[in-house]
């Protein structure tokens, strides 16, 4: 890529795959502001902003609030609805401030966000390149596959991969090959997931602008 991004937008191959982990991990690596636009669940959980910052240990003004929270445990169409509004993505843009953003998403891409338009629909509005977060074991292929399909057919940029789980070596190499992409790095299966655990891997994260020198985005 030859202009650095602004950020990047943390989505995955579902629900309970690592976004919120690895987007710690980033936003520790990179010392960068984290945003999660979309929160839903927040009647069973207190949400992935708190956990990030918990985590990465994050100064209060490296962190966005975001645009919509939530209490049901659904997208955030079906969520809104229950709360009887709907959201206005028209509304979605940019934080001001140079960044780097670790923007994370809710579910997958093609969670509905409104009656008409899905989480793909606001990674294109961000124009930020993705990373894609996936389970490491079995089943992980057809879900990556499909996906890094999806933001192809609408020219989304593609930072990489990340594998979380137990290392799969041809699970990794098969992605690499079929979804002509890169594993950006593989996040093991932590015992305990803690500041410390964060911060140790973090300092394994190249620099913002050297990884997006070293992996050009497709
Ligand atoms: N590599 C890993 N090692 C240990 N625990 C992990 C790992 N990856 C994810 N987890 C744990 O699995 C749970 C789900 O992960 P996480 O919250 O990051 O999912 P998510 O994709 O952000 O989900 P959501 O769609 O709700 O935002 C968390 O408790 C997290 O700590
Ligand atoms: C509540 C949960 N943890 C997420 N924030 C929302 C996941 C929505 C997934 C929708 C779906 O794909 O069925
Ligand atoms: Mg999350």
């Amino acid at each position: 890529m030859s202009v650095t991004p602004k950020g990047v937008f943390v989505t995955g191959t579902d629900t309970e795959i690592g976004k919120t982990l690895v987007s710690a991990i980033l936003t520790k690596a990179w010392n960068a502001t984290y945003w999660k636009p979309f929160q839903t669940g927040l009647a069973e959980e207190t949400g992935d902003t708190s956990t990030v910052t918990r985590l990465a240990d994050v100064a209060p003004d490296h962190v966005v609030a975001p645009l919509c929270a939530l209490q049901a445990p659904l997208s955030p169409f079906a969520a809104a609805e229950l709360e009887n509004t709907v959201i206005d993505v028209e509304k979605l843009q940019m934080p001001a401030g140079n960044g780097p953003f670790v923007v994370e998403g809710a579910g997958g891409l093609m969670v509905p966000v409104t009656p008409d338009s899905m989480m793909i629909d606001v990674v294109q509005r961000l124009d930020l390149p993705v990373v894609l977060v996936a389970r490491s074991g079995l089943g992980t292929i057809n879900h990556t596959l499909l996906s890094l399909e999806a933001l192809r057919r609408r020219d989304i940029a593609i930072a990489g991969v990340v594998l979380s789980g137990l290392p799969n070596v041809k699970n990794a190499r098969d992605i690499a090959r079929f979804g002509k992409t890169q594993i950006l790095f593989q996040v093991p299966r932590f015992e305990n997931v803690t500041p410390q655990t964060i911060a140790d891997f973090a300092r394994s994260i190249p620099d913002f602008a050297k990884f997006f020198d070293d992996k050009p985005s497709q």
